[in-house]
This record gives structure tokens, sequence and C-alpha cells, in this order.
């Protein structure tokens, strides 16, 4: 069994811009555990979204090391799916064939794969939708269609920058839910990058609170158990819920304060 889904020791990124350098990240170290769901939470800029594509193999970090399920990431595995605030689905294809997109990029596409994908589909309630063009869609079907297409890989690590973030309060609510659901089902690790500090602490076993620029990992706060087995909307609604809100809320402030 892999020890750990994800970890990162003193990683470091510095980008380079022509001539000058951006220091994003300070020596970041993190571990996730196999199924776990944590949010990493912070300020703009403080390198949130550099933390998911350095683990996506997108970009390599300047210094440190970066394991996924014990090996070191130099470039995109398959056993890792990632989803963006853009819902980044191609305007020709149909809906059914921008589904099996990632099937069919891993070279996994067949009637079996396929079938469970279509199923995922109706589950969301976009049955309808199969033979149609996402210009036919709302902004929130079309997310719902990148979740499908995200989840029917069925990874072993989900990445998720703000994938909600452009959808109504009701269909974010319902994707959460359908989401958390569908983690649960397939012992999925997830990393979700998130401003929505009620979905960070609704979803997530771990939130890490990031801060600064460079960005460096300031806080790690456990949801307590009752939070976490209760589904997103029910979790809101708990007792124990406001006052943790509003924690992260103060740390948040603080941070956004703090001149480095
Ligand atoms: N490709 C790039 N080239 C140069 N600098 C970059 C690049 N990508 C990000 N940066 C810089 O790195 C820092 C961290 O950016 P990043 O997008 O990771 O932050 P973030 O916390 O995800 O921000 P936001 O919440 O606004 O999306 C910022 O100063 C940003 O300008």
């Amino acid at each position: 069994m892999d020890t750990y889904a994800i970890e990162a020791d003193s990683v470091t990124k510095v980008y380079l811009n022509r001539q000058d350098e951006v220091h994003a990240l300070k020596p970041i170290s993190f571990r996730i555990h196999p199924g776990e769901f944590v949010s990493l939470v912070g300020p703009s800029g403080c390198g949130k979204s550099t933390v998911l594509s350095l683990m996506a193999g997108l970009i390599r970090p300047s210094s440190g090391c970066l394991r996924i399920f014990g090996k070191e990431v130099t470039a995109p595995s398959n056993r890792v799916s990632y989803m963006l605030q853009q819902d980044c689905l191609l305007d020709w294809r149909t809906v059914e064939d921008n589904i099996t997109l990632g099937l069919e990029f891993r070279g996994r596409k067949n009637r079996q794969t396929s079938h469970d994908a279509r199923q995922l589909l109706e589950l969301l309630g976009l049955r309808h939708t199969l033979k149609l063009f996402p210009s036919q869609l709302s902004g929130g079907m079309r997310q719902r269609v990148a979740l499908v297409r995200t989840l029917a890989v069925e990874p072993d690590l989900l990445l998720l920058d703000e994938p909600f973030s452009a959808v109504d309060y009701q269909t974010k609510l319902h994707l959460e839910k359908l989401l958390t659901d569908g983690l649960k089902i397939r012992e999925m690790t997830a990393l979700l990058v998130t401003h929505d500090l009620e979905e960070a602490l609704s979803l997530s076993d771990r939130i890490l609170v990031m801060g600064g620029q460079p960005g460096e990992i300031r806080r790690t706060l456990e949801v307590p158990e009752e939070l976490r087995s209760a589904d997103p909307l029910t979790a809101r609604g708990m007792p124990s819920f406001r006052p943790l809100f509003n924690e992260l809320w103060k740390e948040m402030e603080s941070h956004d304060k703090t001149v480095d």
C-alpha cells in the first residue's frame, strides 16, 4: 500500500520571466494520506495554483522533492486528474465525446468505461445532453460535464483549482455533494484550491492555510469528525461550523495584513 498520496519536502518555486525571477513559494512541506480530502486556502498570489501545477507535473520545483504515491513527480501522471475553474470543454465535440476525452488520452476508452461515464452523467441529471455540443449548455451544465470528465478516468488523486467558483450557489452545493459522494465510493485523494472558506470547511478533512508572497503554509486545521462525516449542506448548518469559519476568516485576514 502507498504510504502517502502526496509528500512535499521543502518544495520551492521560482518562475523565470525573461530576466526577472518571481519567487512564488518558500520551502513548503506537507503530507497527504490516501483517501484524504485537503483544501488549500489563502489570499490571492500566495502560490496555491502553483502547488497544484507542481503536483500535476506541469511545472518542476526549483528545489525540494515532490512525490505522488511514492514516486517523484517529473511529468503528468495517469493517476492524477486536474479540474480547473474554466471547464475546458472542446466545443467541436459532443458532450458524449467530451466526457470520454480523458479516457481516450489514457488509452482506456472502451465499452465499459464509456458506459460508466454516461452513467455518471445521468447521475448529474444530464442524460439528455449526450448529443449536444458545449455551446448549447448553460455554465452550470458545462461545469457538471467537466466534473464527469474528471471523475470518469477514476484518478487516484484529484486536483481541483476553484472548480465551482463560476457556478450558482445551488449548483455548487449539488456538485460538492456529488463530488464528495464520488470520492468516498472510489477512495480518491483530493486537493482543492478554493477562496470559499465554507466550501473548504464543508468538504475537507484538513485545511492548509497559506499566506505571504512568496507563499508558505502557515497553519493546518483539522476539520472535526462531525463536519467531515456530514454532507456539505448539513455541515454548513452544524453548531461547530460557524466558529471554525470565523477562526479561518481571522487567520486569512491577519495574513492579508502581513507584509513579507
Ligand atoms: N507562469 C508564471 N510566470 C511568472 N510568475 C507566475 C507564473 N504563475 C504564477 N506566477 C506568480 O507566482 C505567484 C503565485 O501565483 P499563483 O497563481 O500560484 O497564486 P494563487 O495563490 O493561486 O493566486 P490566486 O488565488 O489569485 O489564483 C504570483 O506572484 C504570480 O504572479
